[in-house]
C-alpha cells in the first residue's frame, strides 16, 4: 500500500505585478509533506519562503497572485477554491502562525475569546463549552494560570506567552497541517527555545503536519526531517535533514551551514568571525539569466552564467538544482 502525501505542492509559480510586467517570485516549486512530517524551507530574507506558505493557503494579495502550478491537500486540488471554502480550510484543517503573534491577535479581544471563537466557528460548539475548551488549550500550550490568563488582553502578555496563544489557536482544531513562518524569530533566546519545542512536542503528540519557515538553518536541523533549501523563487537542494546537514551539495546550502556559528569554538574564542556568503539575494525583477545563484557561487562556470539548472533526483531520495554539485 502506498501512503499518498498530505499536501503536495507542483511547479508551484508566483508572480509579482510591477506596472505592466509580470516577474516570477517564485518559480517551479514543488515539495510534498507526509501526515505527521515536518519540512524545512530555509534561505535568506526574499527568497520567497513566506510567499510560498501564504500561497497554499489563499493569502496571496496583489501584486503577487498565484499563476501556475497545483496544491493537493488530502487528495483535494485547492488552488482555485472559492475562499469561502478555502476560510473553511484554514483554521480547520490547516492552521498558521506567523512570526510576530501581535499583529495577528486581536488588542481588542481576551484570549480567551479568541481562542474560543475557533471551537465556536470551527466546531460548533456554544461558547459556555468553547470558553472551557480555551482554558484547556492554555493548559497544553504550558500557560501559567490558565483560568486567570484567559481574562487577559495580548498586550498584558508577554512575547512568548502571546506566540503560545497563537499556536493555542491554531491547534484549537486539531489541524492537518501548520505552517510556521519564522515562529520564534521575534523572541529571545531562551524563549526561541521553548516554543520550539512546544510547536514539536504537541505536533508529534497529535500527528500534526508542519511547514516549518526559516532563515536559520540550525533551527530547521534541529526541527525537520526534511529541509527544501530555497534561493530566489526556487528550491536548489531537497533531501532528509541529517544528509543535508553532512553533506550539502548545492553551494548555497553550502555557504548556509559554513555561516552558521560554531557554539563550542564561539565559547573558546568568545567571538567568532562567521563566513558569510558574499552578496545579498537579487530583487525579484533582477533574477539573473541562467542560474539564479550564479553570481553569488564560488563553482559558477560559463554554463551556469547561460543555462537554468534542472532538478536532479538522487538515488537515495530528494533533488538538487546545480550544475556543478557534489
Ligand atoms: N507585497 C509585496 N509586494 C512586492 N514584493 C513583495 C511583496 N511581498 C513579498 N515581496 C517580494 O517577494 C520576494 C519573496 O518574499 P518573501 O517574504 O516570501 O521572502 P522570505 O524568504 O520569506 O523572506 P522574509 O523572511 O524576509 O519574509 C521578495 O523579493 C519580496 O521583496
Amino acid at each position: 500500500m502506498t501512503t499518498k502525501p498530505l499536501l503536495e505542492v507542483e511547479h508551484l509559480r508566483i508572480d509579482l505585478a510591477i506596472g505592466d510586467a509580470r516577474f516570477a517570485a517564485v518559480q517551479d516549486v514543488s515539495f510534498t509533506i507526509m501526515r505527521g512530517e515536518t519540512l524545512g524551507l530555509v534561505g535568506e530574507s526574499g527568497c520567497g519562503k513566506s510567499i510560498t506558505a501564504l500561497s497554499l493557503i489563499g493569502l496571496l494579495r496583489p501584486p503577487l497572485n498565484l499563476s501556475g502550478g497545483a496544491v493537493r491537500f488530502d487528495g483535494q486540488e485547492i488552488q482555485n477554491l472559492p475562499a469561502d471554502e478555502m476560510r473553511k480550510l484554514r483554521g480547520n484543517r490547516i492552521a498558521m502562525i506567523f512570526q510576530e503573534p501581535m499583529t495577528a491577535l486581536n488588542p481588542l479581544s481576551t484570549v480567551g475569546r479568541q481562542i474560543a471563537e475557533m471551537f465556536v466557528l470551527h466546531k460548533g460548539k456554544s461558547w459556555a463549552e468553547a470558553e472551557r475548551l480555551a482554558i484547556e488549550a492554555l493548559v497544553s500550550v504550558r500557560v501559567p494560570a490558565p483560568e486567570r490568563r484567559v481574562k487577559d488582553y495580548p498586550h498584558q502578555l508577554s512575547g512568548g506567552m502571546r506566540q503560545r496563544v497563537m499556536i493555542a489557536i491554531a491547534l484549537a482544531c486539531d489541524p492537518d497541517l501548520l505552517l510556521a513562518d519564522e515562529p520564534t524569530t521575534a523572541l529571545d533566546v531562551t524563549v526561541q527555545a521553548e516554543i520550539l519545542d512546544l510547536i514539536k512536542d504537541l505536533c508529534a503528540a497529535r500527528g500534526t503536519a508542519v511547514l516549518m519557515i526559516s532563515h536559520d538553518l540550525g533551527l530547521i536541523a534541529n526541527m525537520c526531517q526534511r529541509v527544501g533549501v530555497m534561493y530566489a523563487g526556487r528550491i536548489v537542494e531537497e533531501r532528509a535533514a541529517e544528509e543535508i546537514f553532512q553533506a550539502p551539495r548545492h553551494p548555497y546550502t553550502n555557504g548556509l551551514i559554513a555561516s552558521l556559528p560554531l557554539l563550542g569554538a564561539r565559547a573558546r574564542h568568545g567571538r567568532q568571525r562567521l563566513k558569510e556568503i558574499a552578496g545579498v539575494v537579487p530583487p525579484v525583477a533582477a533574477f539573473p539569466q541562467g542560474c539564479r545563484f550564479h553570481p553569488r557561487c564560488y563553482a559558477a562556470s560559463e554554463t551556469c552564467r547561460a543555462v537554468d539548472p534542472v532538478e536532479t533526483h538522487l538515488p537515495q531520495g530528494g533533488f538538487v538544482r546545480c550544475h556543478h554539485h557534489v
